[in-house]
């Protein structure tokens, strides 16, 4: 074995006590692991242990290679336990338990092996995931995707941990009792029965949720040792040292075995200069996985998501399936649809067609142009909503137990604001983009070339242009009473066809009921028959009774599409999206 420099570690406001990464790594090296000499640890509050370049370094030759003996494995569990794990589940269970065993039970045959591994592992006070909050931090999350998922995933931890603890005859009737708590009141709420001890019995809850804990933080794929005879690939094993790299996105890193020296190798393809970082890349992940899983969240991170819960009428489903719109994520229980939003693609797709379907009216047998934008209206509400939610969030103070908890709580909800925000701007482009294709004919260009309508508008509203319409909240009874001028016909100016053949297709099927007739008069009776005397060359000409009002109602929503933004409103003529 090669000579190698004994490490120290800068302890600036460690989290450690003094000298237990050193003592690892030393522990490390004399059992066999290479550690690159260009390398040194630190540690600091933030980030906890990482790894440094003391020198620059250039080769692609591998960092670390920690031989097999130092790796926790499923066969260790296996033969500790003489039991095979169970099929279904989780693969890494009962691992997990024995990992809990090691570190909490020193009478374990292999704890005073990897003592030293074992002492430089997080423990239940410094770590950070929500997991570990207490039910008055987690209060801080309400209302987010994070706290239903970190108190379900609590729940289903509960019953894996039980499950894996009794299939080796572990628990003890105070284990039972925490587990029929928590399992059958539905009050329960585990963190509040959680006691949150440094040395909890090893077969215990809080034992397990912390072996669970080192797992989703620190573990590797069994993949990279078992290649394709892996059973699932979601086992996994724990690579001392390795594990001891803090996470970047978007470095280039490989994890090998080398079966020659027996050992597991790192690499990484970034050029590294003195002073730099060395990273591990745990994989694109959302600042929620992050924050679960590892207990911290990045700022501006590029592989952001968040989930948009939308609960449907139970035969809504059934119809976007007959629209041809696939959705990934439906729980068919509350027919309720996840949609992931995500940095990359804050709109999906899907998210629009099935608003758009929402949208559809009894006489549009497909989603239209109109009732895409429709649909566009309705979800920017929503998008609103939430945006509201997090902006009210974001004002969250530094409630949380340590600056490290509240840095990561306000991460994530930044994080979910900004998606909801480039969200609801992607949907004001996605409506311009419509426009711009569909090329509607706008009802204020149409305004602007009938001056004898505008006149007449100006005798009756008071309002000479387009923008006076908005301002006094008469773009609808204008709207109105265009209709039924350009069906009785005479306009100077090009009208598109569709708009008059579409009150004949209404005026040949419509039934007049007499709350139509109710709802029409008022507006009706403001006008006429006073308009008739008073603008004949406009309104003394056809017919002007009110049918053809409440036909013109139904033409409007037809066709008719008012932009939010800009107040424009559109004709559009039917056609599918
Ligand atoms: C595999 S360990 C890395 C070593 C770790 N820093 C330690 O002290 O043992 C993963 C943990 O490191 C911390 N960590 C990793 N990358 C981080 C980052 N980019 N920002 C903040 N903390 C990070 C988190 O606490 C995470 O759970």
């Amino acid at each position: 074995m090669l000579e190698q420099r004994r490490f120290t570690i800068n302890e600036n406001k460690s989290k450690m006590s003094g000298g237990a990464v050193e003592h690892f790594v030393q522990w490390a090296q004399d059992n066999g692991a290479y550690i690159d000499d260009k390398i040194e640890f630190k540690e600091n509050a933030l980030t906890g242990v990482h790894a440094i370049a003391r020198k620059s370094i250039k080769s692609s030759d591998p960092l670390f290679k920690i031989p097999k003996i130092l790796l926790l494995r499923r066969s260790l569990a296996e033969e500790h336990f003489g039991v095979k794990p169970s099929s279904d589940g989780n693969p890494n269970a009962l691992l997990q338990l024995y990992l809990a065993k090691l570190k909490f039970d020193n009478t374990c045959q292999k704890s005073a092996f990897f003592k030293p591994y074992l002492d430089i592992l997080p423990n239940v006070n410094t770590i950070s995931s929500p997991y570990f909050w207490t039910a008055q931090e987690l209060a801080a999350l309400k209302g987010t995707e994070l706290l239903i998922k970190t108190k379900r995933n609590l729940k289903s931890l509960v019953s894996e941990w039980f499950n894996v603890a009794t299939s080796v005859n572990a628990t003890d009737e105070e284990d039972t009792q925490f587990y029929l708590e928590s399992a059958s009141s539905p009050k329960s709420d585990i963190t509040d029965i959680l006691e949150r001890s440094n040395s909890p019995k090893w077969h215990s809850f809080e034992a397990y949720l912390w072996a669970s804990y080192i797992f989703s933080s620190r573990a590797f794929p069994e993949l990279i040792l078992e290649g394709s005879a892996i059973d699932n690939v979601n086992q996994a094993f724990l690579f001392p040292v390795v594990d001891l790299l803090n996470h970047a996105n978007g470095k280039k890193v490989s994890w090998k075995d080398n079966l020659t020296e027996n050992a597991v190798t790192f690499t990484t393809d970034e050029k590294l200069s003195a002073g730099d970082e060395i990273f591990n890349n745990y994989g694109d992940k959302s600042n929620e996985e992050l924050l679960m899983g590892y207990g911290f969240a990045s700022p501006n991170n590029a592989f952001d998501t968040t989930t948009l819960t939308l609960r449907f009428p139970q035969d809504q489903l059934g119809t976007f399936h007959k629209m041809g719109i696939k959705l990934d994520d439906v729980s068919t229980g509350d027919s309720s649809v996840n949609f992931t939003l995500s940095v990359q693609s804050p709109l999906p797709a899907q998210l629009t067609k099935v608003f758009g379907v929402m949208n559809k009216l009894t006489s549009e047998p497909f989603p239209t142009t109109r009732s895409q934008l429709e649909g566009t209206v309705q979800l920017n509400g929503i998008l609103d909503q939430k945006l509201s939610f997090f902006k009210d969030a974001s004002k969250l103070k530094d409630s949380l137990g340590s600056p490290e908890k509240s840095k990561s709580a306000k991460a994530y909800i930044t994080g979910q604001k900004r998606i909801y925000q480039e969200a609801s701007d992607s949907i004001k482009k996605y409506q311009k983009k419509i426009i711009k294709e569909a090329k509607p004919i706008s009802f204020k260009t149409l305004f602007k070339s009938d001056t004898p309508f505008v006149n007449s508008l100006t005798l009756t509203f008071g309002v000479a242009k387009y923008d006076d319409l908005l301002a006094k909240g008469f773009l609808q009874q204008a709207l109105l009473l265009w209709i039924v001028r350009n069906t009785n016909g005479g306009l100077q100016y090009k009208v598109p066809e569709f708009i008059d053949a579409t009150f004949q297709d209404v005026a040949a099927t419509i039934v007049v009921e007499k709350e139509d007739v109710q709802e029409y008069m008022p507006f009706y009776k403001s006008l006429f028959p006073q308009i008739t005397t008073k603008i004949p060359e406009i309104y003394g000409k056809g017919d002007w009774g009110i049918k053809k009002f409440i036909i013109a109602g139904t033409v409007i929503d037809r066709l008719v599409w008012t932009s939010p933004t800009s107040q424009e409103a559109f004709f559009f003529e039917k056609k599918a999206a």
